[in-house]
């Protein structure tokens, strides 16, 4: 039986992380980092029936007082990145859906989980089918060195590019021979009309009410395109590769980032 804590269990993720956790009986909820607490019950919070697990403002008192294997990670970058640490540092495994985590900020917490031997999982996308477009994007891209990358998410999304665009330019990258894109003397009219540029290749973000999560990744040559598309139209397409982290970082002593490093 895995003994869970969850962070930002009233989010649009981790709100669905319960359900997720409730319906298996592998694992049982034991508590939530939530910074509205207020002394509620969570059930009283989350609108969740049948709960009943205390709820912590500070995540290391809760790290110091819940006897716990895993942390489901998901409420913003900032704090994300304080939670897995502290959690590391108390013997509990972190499974992290939180993005907008540095480069710098991932060796960090690589070194911490490689010192003191406890299993890590940093996943920018757990949707399958969301890994598989990162990886026949990665396969595409030894053949199509020219590639723009458009991710697109509802407005409340802090981070940008999303977590899955920087993790697919970087995947791109292990197989792309590096271009720098466009027309040698292009200019932008208006200041980030052209994107990011990650190695050359362009990151474009688009927030909008009314969207999810979505990414398009554009490849071209003279005389064709090739698009390979993924849509998560709801918070459901993360749950199943939620669930297969909760098992793999169980039997691992280092951080892995990227669910493709799992399946
Ligand atoms: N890896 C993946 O597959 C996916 C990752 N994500 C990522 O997961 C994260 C959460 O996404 P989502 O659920 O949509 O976001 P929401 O905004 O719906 O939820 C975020 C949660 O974090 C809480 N929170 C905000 N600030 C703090 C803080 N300072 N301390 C503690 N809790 C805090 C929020 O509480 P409050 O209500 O008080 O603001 C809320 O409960 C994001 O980083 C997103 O990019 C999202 C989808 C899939
Ligand atoms: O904020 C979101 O919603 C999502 N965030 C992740 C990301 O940044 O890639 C995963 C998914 O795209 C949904």
């Amino acid at each position: 039986m895995k003994k869970i804590i969850i962070a930002g269990p009233r989010g649009k993720m981790g709100s669905e992380a319960i359900k997720l956790v409730q319906s298996h009986e592998d694992m049982r909820l034991v508590a939530c980092i939530d910074r509205k607490n207020n002394g509620k019950k969570l059930a009283d919070i989350a609108e969740l029936p049948n709960l009943d697990v205390p709820i912590y403002e500070d995540a290391l008192e809760c790290f110091s007082e819940i006897d716990a294997d895993i942390l489901i990670e998901l409420t913003i970058p900032e704090q994300g990145y304080k939670h897995t640490k502290a959690a590391m540092e108390h013997g509990i495994r972190p499974v992290v859906g939180t993005t907008g985590f540095t480069e710098e900020q991932i060796d960090e917490l690589s070194w911490l989980a490689s010192e003191r031997k406890i299993g890590c999982i940093i996943a920018p996308n757990f949707a399958i089918g969301a890994v598989l477009m990162m990886k026949f994007s990665q396969m595409a891209a030894q053949y199509f060195p020219d590639v723009d990358i458009i991710e697109k998410h509802h407005d409340n999304k802090l981070d940008a590019p999303s977590g899955t665009a920087v993790k697919t330019a970087e995947m791109i990258k292990e197989s792309r021979e590096y271009k720098k894109q466009g027309h040698a003397d292009e200019k932008e009219t208006y200041p980030g009309a052209r994107g990011a540029d990650y190695d050359g290749m362009r990151i474009h973000s688009v927030r909008l009410p009314g969207l999810v999560a979505h990414q398009e990744v554009i490849f071209g040559s003279p005389g064709q395109t090739l698009t390979i598309k993924h849509d998560s139209i709801n918070r459901a397409s993360f749950m199943e590769g939620i669930k297969l982290a909760t098992d793999k970082v169980m039997e691992i002593q280092e951080v892995i980032y990227g669910l493709e490093n799992v399946l």
